[in-house]
């Protein structure tokens, strides 16, 4: 009591006064005039406030609790969620809208949505959405569809909630057929062939208790016509993806004298899909199974758009329902990166015998449109909760008894046609990167802390000491200092490294480019590769954190160094040599993807010197496409990537730099995702000491009712 200053002054102070409803959440003119000066700050799009202003004309007495939820709906599918979760809304308004947006200077700014938003109720904003027109609870014609459970109140775009019942739909028909016993491959026989594709039973490290996952993930996908195969990077999903192949095949080729199996790969990105078929092609070869068999694996892996002949300025594709594609197995890689209109697609044009087979890591972040499908569909994936009668089917088909805790009587049907791959041969048990991202996985920041101080050679750890902390220019430039420094151990590079490559290795200056075509490509295969040993990923696009300022930083660092040489114009708008760049869209007609990355030379041509990007092609013959900077526009320098263009791509070294306060962005997928892009060593950056912890404490729920 004595703690309580007890002073006239305390009591003469007026009560604070409630604050009062904005007056957006009660008139629609206000609603509308609020919406547009987010748009014109760049908070919201025209677009979420067109519909609203559309519902507004064509239905005079719209409530505006609808129209703002209709924006606010609108808006989060630019943020990857397919629906406005109302409580989440209402309980972290920024965090849950990511408004204002990263990199805004918030000086005068708008009513923030937290602000307008802080009077309301769930049960007032759930009675402001009672509109038998323009909303429904189900199919219908109404432009939006709520959906509502005891704790929360979901609100789509009747469009997207189409895309999530399709994708329930046709994967409860899948998942049906499954449970029909005529559809179940002979258990002798697959127990027979997983054994000599994976050699001696129980060879699986003792951290999974001696049971081999890989195994099991192919005994599960071979009894359902959907099946999910997940795991962390190098858990060994190609691995196993090429052994279930080899798995059906022989199955098939058992089952009758037909032909075998027509078999698709593909992937949601070019990179990936060229990803994918390198490592399909080691693999296959590796087999150990006869020529005949091996042949009716493909290695050839398309694009998700390819596969469904997009066709241009149309959301449309050639295939759907009526004209679905002729196959019995259809693979798809990096799942994650998948969104739910595109998942939808696929799905539709496929005929329900045919097989889905999705390989992802659903611990990354997902897919930048809306939908984290793969996530959601594995939420159960950790605990496994196969059903005796799985179990069963695995003890026959791979001769393991599978491990109690994975065990649940009330397993779903979806969580028998998953499986989750445990343990990463890439990072083993000593890898500090390894053990870094199952600490971040599992939210425990003390852990990584821990981790982090370990001293691990495959891991570097540095907090920098301000913005211009000259350590981050030298681990750029240089990179980082090996403890164990020897010369005979390769270093971690930094770019001085694909620089000193373009230099030392340029052709001779007589040889000109349309003469010596093949000089040239060897040269730019060597710094290609060169620039694949060395990547900073960030979190941030705005701000000296943010990708803009670092490329600029960067690129002035190295010109210091004497490794560019440019003017200042070139360096901030122009061209020049060394400029790596990374396509932002896909460009049919030059043959480039989304995710590519190319480096501009110099090359000599009818006596004079001129810049040409070069690009990896993938096609053995003519490895390198050379590309007229002129034709390149959706392009960004990428000395500094963020982490959500990183997706698919590794790097032999990768520097992650966490900024030096928390934004929605920085979350622990952003985080894992980033640092899972290093294959061999990765430098954590911290801006500021502890900001990991406080972004591995934090996991984005993508608004969704699937899973
Ligand atoms: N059971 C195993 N025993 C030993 N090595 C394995 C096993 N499974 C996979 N590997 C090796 O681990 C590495 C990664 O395997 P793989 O490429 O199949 O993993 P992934 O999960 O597809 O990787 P990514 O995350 O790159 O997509 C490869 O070198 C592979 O040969």
């Amino acid at each position: 009591m004595s703690d309580i200053p007890y002073t006239a002054d305390l009591f003469d102070q007026p009560p604070p006064a409630a604050p009062r409803p904005h007056p957006a959440l009660s008139d629609a003119r206000a609603l509308l005039r609020l919406l547009e000066r987010w748009v014109a700050r760049g908070w919201l799009r025209d677009l979420d406030r067109a519909l609203a202003r559309f519902l507004h004309a064509e239905v005079e007495d719209a409530p505006p609790l609808l129209l703002l939820g209709a924006a606010l709906a609108s808006h989060q599918l630019g943020h990857g969620h397919v629906c406005l979760d109302l409580a989440a809304t209402l309980e972290a308004p920024t965090l849950a809208l990511s408004l204002p947006p990263e990199g805004d200077d918030m000086s005068d700014p708008p009513p923030l949505p937290g602000e307008v938003l802080e009077t309301l109720t769930l049960a007032q904003w759930r009675d402001g959405l009672e509109h038998a027109e323009l909303v429904g609870q189900g199919p219908g014609s109404s432009p939006l569809v709520r959906r509502d459970d005891g704790t929360t109140t979901r609100l789509y775009l009747r469009r997207y909630w189409q895309y999530e019942q399709t994708l329930h739909a046709e994967v409860d028909r899948r998942l049906a057929l499954a449970d029909s016993t005529d559809t179940a491959p002979d258990a002798s026989l697959t127990r027979a062939t997983l054994d000599t594709l994976f050699g001696t039973p129980g060879a699986d490290p003792e951290a999974s208790g001696g049971f081999n996952w890989q195994k099991a993930a192919c005994a599960l996908a071979a009894q359902s016509p959907f099946a999910i195969i997940t795991g962390g990077p190098g858990t060994g999903k190609t691995t196993t993806v090429v052994r279930l192949l080899a798995l059906l095949q022989t199955l098939c080729q058992a089952a009758s004298d037909a032909e075998p199996l027509a078999i698709r790969l593909a992937a949601p990105t070019g990179k990936a899909a060229a990803r994918l078929g390198e490592s399909i092609t080691h693999q296959v070869n590796d087999l150990p199974l006869g020529p005949a068999l091996r042949a009716t694996i493909p290695v050839e892996v398309t694009t998700l758009h390819r596969l469904l002949g997009a066709r241009p300025d149309t959301r449309h594709f050639r295939h759907h329902a009526d004209n679905p594609l002729s196959l019995d197995v259809l693979v798809i890689d990096e799942a994650s990166m998948v969104d739910i209109e595109m998942l939808t697609a696929v799905l539709s044009a496929l005929p329900a015998r045919t097989r889905l087979i999705l390989l992802g890591d659903k611990d990354q972040l997902a897919s930048v449109e809306a939908g984290s499908v793969l996530g959601d569909l594995c939420r159960r994936a950790e605990g496994g909760h196969y059903t005796p009668a799985t179990a069963a089917w695995l003890a026959q088909a791979t001769g393991q008894a599978l491990p109690e805790g994975y065990r649940d009587p009330d397993g779903r049907p979806l969580d028998q046609a998953i499986a989750m791959l445990r343990e990463s041969y890439r990072f083993g048990a000593r890898s500090g990167i390894g053990r870094l991202a199952r600490a971040v996985n599992r939210s425990a920041p003390d852990e990584a802390r821990q981790v982090l101080e370990q001293g691990y050679t495959d891991l570097r750890h540095r907090v920098l000491g301000g913005e211009s902390d000259p350590a981050l220019d030298s681990l750029v430039r240089n990179g980082s200092a090996t403890r164990e420094a020897t010369t005979a151990t390769p270093r971690p590079a930094g770019y001085r490294h694909y620089l000193s490559v373009m230099h030392a290795r340029r052709p001779n200056e007589n040889a000109d480019f349309t003469r010596r075509p093949e000089a040239y490509s060897a040269w730019a295969e060597a710094v290609l590769d060169a620039y694949g040993d060395f990547q900073l990923l960030c979190a941030l696009r705005k701000g000296p954190w943010g990708i803009e300022e670092l490329n600029l930083r960067i690129a002035r660092t190295l010109r210091q160094a004497k490794l560019l040489q440019a003017s200042d114009a070139a360096l901030e708008h122009g061209w020049f040599e060394g400029r790596p760049v990374l396509v932002t869209q896909n460009d049919y007609g030059l043959g480039l993807m989304n995710g590519d990355i190319g480096i501009a030379l110099e090359v000599v041509e009818a006596g004079g010197a001129r810049l040409r990007v070069a690009f990896p092609s993938g096609e053995p013959e003519t490895p390198v496409r050379w590309v007229l900077p002129s034709r390149l526009d959706a392009i960004d320098t990428v000395f500094a990537m963020t982490v959500h263009k990183s997706q698919g791509s590794e790097f032999r070294h990768a520097a992650l730099l966490l900024p030096d306060r928390m934004t929605p962005v920085l979350t622990r997928e952003l985080v894992y995702t980033g640092l899972t892009r290093a294959r061999q060593w990765l430098s954590l950056v911290e801006a500021r000491r502890g900001i990991l912890g406080e972004a591995i404490d934090r996991q984005v729920l993508r608004a969704s009712g699937l899973g």
